[in-house]
């Protein structure tokens, strides 16, 4: 019987959603969602995200399949282009919150009555179990690290947003070989659960340009919770302002690490391309 899905992106991270309002588990499996996100051979995306009932108390519950079939914990940009199409689901107009079980936590986005999502993206995890990784002692953070990748030295801190993620700081975010350096980083043997990398260039202390090579997707237009765990980066190494914008391939991402809540707070938008059946 053939399903109903709608395409989505949030600044060209783009998505395939599934009303998955009926079941407890995702009707696709990570094989479906290979074949479905080829960008060839299927309907092409990064990944794709199911709308679960929710549970202990939530709205829905999200999860999410990358293009390699790997199923992550959190999806920033995903979970922005979610609030959207359940409100398209429900007919709401109007801006409210929806509360969302992921496998990251409790994530809570809200529609703005400007279009725009502002997520509340929860708390930073720092310490190197919590990443996970094995750089260094489990109960020590990792900030500006010296890590062996492709031959060379680099200076990374990591930082989990629900998902994991390796920042480092260069100078010119576009002389990155990607294709290159990201693969050895996703999956470097410190990584067990393999990594996120994003390259930061800092333009000013509220302005970052970043690139990304994604766990399970590669290279992408835009990663939300990437831009969360690198602003965080970015204080902790002294290097920006707790609010910054962030600038993507696919465009712009306000970024907030709250000093009150020690939470982050993104905004940014989520468009529908197109719905279809397969
Ligand atoms: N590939 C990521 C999940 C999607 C994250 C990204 N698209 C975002 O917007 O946060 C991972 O395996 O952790």
């Amino acid at each position: 019987m053939a399903i109903e899905f709608t395409k989505y992106h949030g600044l060209g991270n783009d998505f395939i959603l599934i009303d998955n309002r009926s079941a407890s588990e995702p009707r696709l499996t990570p094989d479906d969602a290979v074949k479905w996100c080829d960008r060839h051979f299927g309907i092409g995306a990064d990944g794709v995200i199911f709308a679960l009932p929710g549970q202990d108390g939530t709205d829905y519950t999200m999860r999410i399949f990358n293009n390699d079939g790997s199923e992550p914990e959190m999806c920033g940009n995903g979970i922005r282009c979610l609030a959207k199409f359940i409100a398209e689901l429900e007919e709401i107009t109007e801006p409210r919150s929806y509360k969302i079980h992921t496998l990251g936590g409790l994530i809570t986005p809200k529609l703005e009555a400007n279009g725009l999502i502002t997520v509340d993206m929860g708390k930073p995890r720092l310490l190197a179990a919590e990443i996970p990784t094995t750089l260094v002692a489990a109960n020590q953070k990792v900030v500006n690290q010296p890590l062996e990748v492709a031959g060379k030295t680099w200076q990374v801190t990591c930082v989990n947003m629900g998902n994991p993620h390796c920042i480092t700081f260069v100078d010119d975010v576009a002389a990155i070989p990607l294709e290159t350096v990201g693969p050895q980083f996703e999956t470097h043997a410190v990584f067990p659960k393999k990594i996120n990398t994003e390259f930061i260039q800092v333009v000013r202390s509220d302005y970052l340009k970043m690139r990304v090579w994604e766990r399970g997707a590669g290279i992408t237009l835009a990663c939300g919770t990437g831009a969360c765990a690198s602003l965080v980066a970015g204080v902790l190494n002294g290097k920006c302002d707790r609010r910054a914008t962030v600038e993507l391939p696919g465009g712009l991402l306000q970024i907030e690490w709250s000093e009150a809540d020690d939470r982050l707070y993104m905004t940014g938008p989520a468009e529908k391309t197109f719905v279809g059946q397969r």
